[in-house]
């Protein structure tokens, strides 16, 4: 290890994040009622520039109205390149309810992103008493997001998540797709005359959640776009997680059960790293660094794989 210790992300389920358009109101209450743990009520790319107002005042209200019980509450606020972010997070905060959460800051492109948010949301707390500290989560969805992920992860002590946005990205990126997440057809390698599919959203992905592992923020997949496709979404996901992520987005109710299915560790799985880390007190006990289990290898890093998995165990357990 380092001399500088890695921090811990916050210490939350972040499954799902179940996305809903402000201007939606009425599937408001059914987003409260879902599984998901997180709720992200859309200002931007879901709502049509005529709505924004109407958007803004329905979100508003409904940080009163609505019971969002124990849900992570987090509002995504217009680009920082558009004539509306502002006005989300002043009404947003000095009208809405101390019952948000979060906010989300799209498109975010360097520090600067960050801070200018960071700002003016610590001017408008201090200015309205707000005893709830408002966190921050970014989508990465840019190149100039991904060449900057470090220092965005870095940017605020209240960032509390990062996702990576594939629609936006792969626009960004000139990526010859109109997918959202998930395979694509033509990224493949050729073998033998047989097609080898590869995973254009893999170094993304790990660039993401190396810059949130560094810093502290949990690391989150976003959308995938075809939302008849349960078993794409589950292989999308299952890839998210063995990388590291701690959950996905859900476009669509239908998304809720699969991610927390794939991003809460299976009984199986808790039961083994419970037993590597019985192995491994057992190997202290007679003075050994490694062990033996189940014919494999075991030392102090799988201690350390072990606890991953049980500390989301137990998170997720409450
Ligand atoms: C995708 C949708 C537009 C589909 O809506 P709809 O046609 O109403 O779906 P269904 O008829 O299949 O709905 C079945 C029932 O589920 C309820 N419903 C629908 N959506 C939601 C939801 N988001 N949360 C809760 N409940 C929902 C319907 O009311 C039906 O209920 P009932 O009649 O009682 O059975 C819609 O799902 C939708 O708008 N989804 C969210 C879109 C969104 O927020 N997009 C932004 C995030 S993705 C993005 O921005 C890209 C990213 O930034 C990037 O760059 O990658
Ligand atoms: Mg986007």
């Amino acid at each position: 290890m380092s001399f500088r210790v890695q921090p811990q992300p916050p210490a939350r389920p972040n499954r799902c994040q179940l996305f809903g358009p402000g201007s939606r109101p009425a599937l408001f209450e059914k987003m409260a009622a879902s599984a998901a743990d997180v709720i992200n009520l859309d200002l931007e790319d879901s709502v049509s520039p005529d709505d924004k107002a109407e958007a803004r005042r329905n979100v508003i209200a409904a940080t009163h109205e609505v019971d969002w019980n124990t849900k992570h509450l987090s509002v995504r606020i217009n680009g920082l390149d558009t004539p509306y972010w502002y006005r989300d997070v002043v009404d947003l905060l000095e009208e809405g309810s101390e019952r948000i959460d979060q906010i989300m800051i799209p498109k975010a492109g360097c520090a600067g992103d960050i801070y200018a948010v960071d700002a003016l949301v610590s001017g408008i707390e201090a200015a309205k008493g707000r005893s709830k500290r408002i966190g921050l989560e970014v989508i990465i969805e840019t190149a100039a997001g991904l060449a900057h992920v470090e220092e965005i992860a870095a940017a605020s002590p209240r960032m509390q998540a990062m996702s990576l946005g594939a629609a936006d990205f792969a626009a960004s990126m000139g990526m010859q797709t109109t997918g959202i997440g998930g395979t694509q057809e033509n990224y493949y390698m050729l073998r033998e005359g047989q097609r080898y599919w590869s995973d254009p959203w893999h170094w993304a992905q790990t660039a993401i959640v190396a810059a949130c592992r560094t810093h502290g923020v949990l690391p989150v997949d976003g959308p995938f776009g075809d939302f008849s496709d349960e078993e794409g979404f589950r292989a999308q996901a299952r890839r998210s997680a063995t990388l590291g992520m701690v959950g996905k987005w859900a476009i669509h109710p239908k998304q809720v059960a699969l991610a927390n299915e794939v991003f809460t560790p299976s009984d199986a799985a808790v039961a083994e790293a419970r037993e590597i880390l019985e192995a491994m007190e057992e190997a202290k006990r007679t003075g050994q660094g490694a062990a033996v289990y189940k014919g494999r290898l075991v030392d102090l890093a799988s201690i350390r794989q072990a606890e991953v998995v049980v500390r989301q165990a137990e998170m997720i357990a409450g």
